[in-house]
């Protein structure tokens, strides 16, 4: 039956994203709990629910970038490549540039390159042609960088710590701050897997929940945690010695100042520390706030930045449809669908509501549709992602908040249920762009499907095609014929 196929549908992506969740989370510390978690590559620290960690109860009213960026992570599967330059700002404009094309190169521990390999990694990417000389060299070098996600940061960074530690030297040495628990855990991965050769260097986590003795010296070599604790850990408690650390970084940079609290914690953890030590910051995006905030963290800083692909509306066919309510926009939708054919399309909906219920007025319909909802943990959205990037359904029906950023590369068909708009309800002219644009290089001929349902959402129809310049064709979806001239 149709609504027991909705439910079983359901079922089986919730089933699904328990059974893809690898952060092998085995159970959340008690507030007050004693037990210290300290790994090498062969234990994983708990879970915690807590310090700036991911809200998804609110989904539609807040953009919460700590969960993009960790969806980000846990969807992903390769390196972000760019056809873009770097731009590198010195802070000596007179020394040479170096930047590397291998990793052999870079003169690493022969564990290290090991653990390089077994990544997978062939050459370093863009920004780490550049950034790993710099972070590499002696005297150290302090950095700003910033690239769009996914373009090796992350381990660009983890391979700097890991170079730069003496595991003989039974202290912490490098301190890596993360803005959410869960984003110091992903980063505690790589750190693992790249030190996987190395296991004389050990990893702790600084977050809340995990409490140690009074008056104990932590042993292990690289601390990764939260603003909060890890300030606590260098001050209050003094687990740790700042004045014996050699690297500091701050990781997501931009999401770490839009979470209370984290950017003047992170300032005063910075200030415990040598003038010697490496300050490195990372960012992927570079807005006046995050500029400001990296210059009080990195003094002196070489700065290099990618520039994100472009993405345009060349390649991509734009209609609109006219209706009056939301069920008419429901029947223009079943009528595309029943004159053309649909490999896979995306439906953004403007709320949680309304994409729940048209997930299932189209599952009524027989359609395989997965479902991004707000309600959804991080990890089982980034887990029907994944069933629908691989096929398993056909239909992925989503709010914004929940797909910001995500690239479903092999989707020709975008329907907006709704069309995007800001918080002050203006058009968003860059969502829209995103949702429905390509870059150059993955230039597919796309399909772009507008509905329009009051007077209000016409009028930001053209305030969108305007913007763009690009017009977007009136489509009679009660026409058959003309449904199937645009898929031509
Ligand atoms: N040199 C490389 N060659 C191949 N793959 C790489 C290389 N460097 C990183 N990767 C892989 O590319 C993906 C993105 O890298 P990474 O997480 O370091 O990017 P990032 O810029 O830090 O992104 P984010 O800010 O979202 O963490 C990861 O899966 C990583 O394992």
């Amino acid at each position: 039956m149709a609504t027991d196929s909705w439910a079983q549908a359901v079922d089986e992506q919730e089933a699904a994203a328990e059974s893809i969740s690898n952060l092998q989370i085995k159970e959340k510390p008690e507030e007050n709990g004693t037990a210290a978690y300290a790994t090498d590559s062969s234990s994983t620290p708990p879970k915690s629910g807590t310090e700036g960690g991911n809200k998804t109860t609110d989904e539609d009213d807040k953009d919460d970038k700590a969960a993009q960026s960790l969806l980000n992570k846990l969807i992903r599967s390769n390196l972000v490549d760019s056809t873009n330059q770097v731009e590198v700002l010195q802070r000596d404009p007179n020394s040479p540039l170096y930047s590397v094309k291998s990793f052999e190169e870079l003169r690493l521990k022969p564990q290290l390159l090991q653990g390089v390999y077994a990544m997978g990694f062939n050459r370093p990417s863009k920004i780490q042609e550049t950034a790993l000389p710099m972070m590499l060299a002696e005297p150290p070098q302090n950095l700003i960088a910033q690239s769009q996600s996914g373009t090796g940061k992350t381990a660009a960074f983890v391979l700097a710590m890991l170079s730069h530690v003496d595991p003989n030297n039974k202290y912490p040495q490098c301190l890596c701050v993360s803005p959410t628990y869960e984003l110091a855990l992903q980063t505690g991965k790589v750190i693992e897997q790249m030190g996987k050769h190395y296991p004389e260097v050990k990893l702790v986590y600084a977050i809340r929940g995990n409490k140690l003795p009074r008056g104990m010296k932590l042993q292990e070599h690289i601390v990764i945690g939260t603003p909060g604790t890890m300030l606590d850990w260098c001050t209050k408690f003094k687990f740790i010695d700042p004045k014996m650390i050699k690297v500091f970084v701050l990781d997501e940079a931009d999401v770490m100042i839009a979470t209370q609290g984290h950017q003047d914690q992170s300032i005063r953890i910075q200030r415990t520390l040598p003038k010697s030590c490496q300050m490195l910051l990372f960012s992927a995006t570079f807005e006046e706030s995050v500029w400001n905030f990296a210059q009080r963290i990195v003094p002196d800083p070489n700065i290099i930045k990618l520039k994100r692909e472009e993405e345009t509306l060349d390649t991509i066919k734009q209609y609109y449809v006219l209706c009056n309510s939301k069920e008419e926009k429901f029947q223009a939708l079943c009528n595309i669908y029943g004159a053309i054919t649909i490999a896979q399309a995306m439906i953004f909906c403007h709320t949680r509501k309304t994409a729940g219920w048209l997930a299932g007025e189209l599952s009524r319909e027989g359609h395989q549709v997965a479902l991004l909802s707000g309600e959804m943990q991080v990890e089982q959205r980034a887990a029907v992602i994944e069933r629908f990037r691989d096929g398993k359904e056909k239909v992925l029906v989503t709010t914004n908040v929940c797909a910001r950023g995500i690239d479903v590369e092999q989707v020709s068909v975008v329907i907006n249920f709704d069309l995007p708009v800001d918080k002050d309800g203006n058009p968003d002219n860059e969502t829209y762009l995103h949702r429905i644009g390509r870059t150059g290089r993955f230039g597919k001929r796309g399909l772009a499907i507008n509905m329009v349902d009051s007077k209000m959402s016409m009028n930001i129809l053209y305030r969108i095609q305007e913007h763009f310049n690009k017009k977007i064709e009136k489509l009679d979806t009660d026409d058959l014929d003309e449904i199937e001239k645009i898929a031509s």
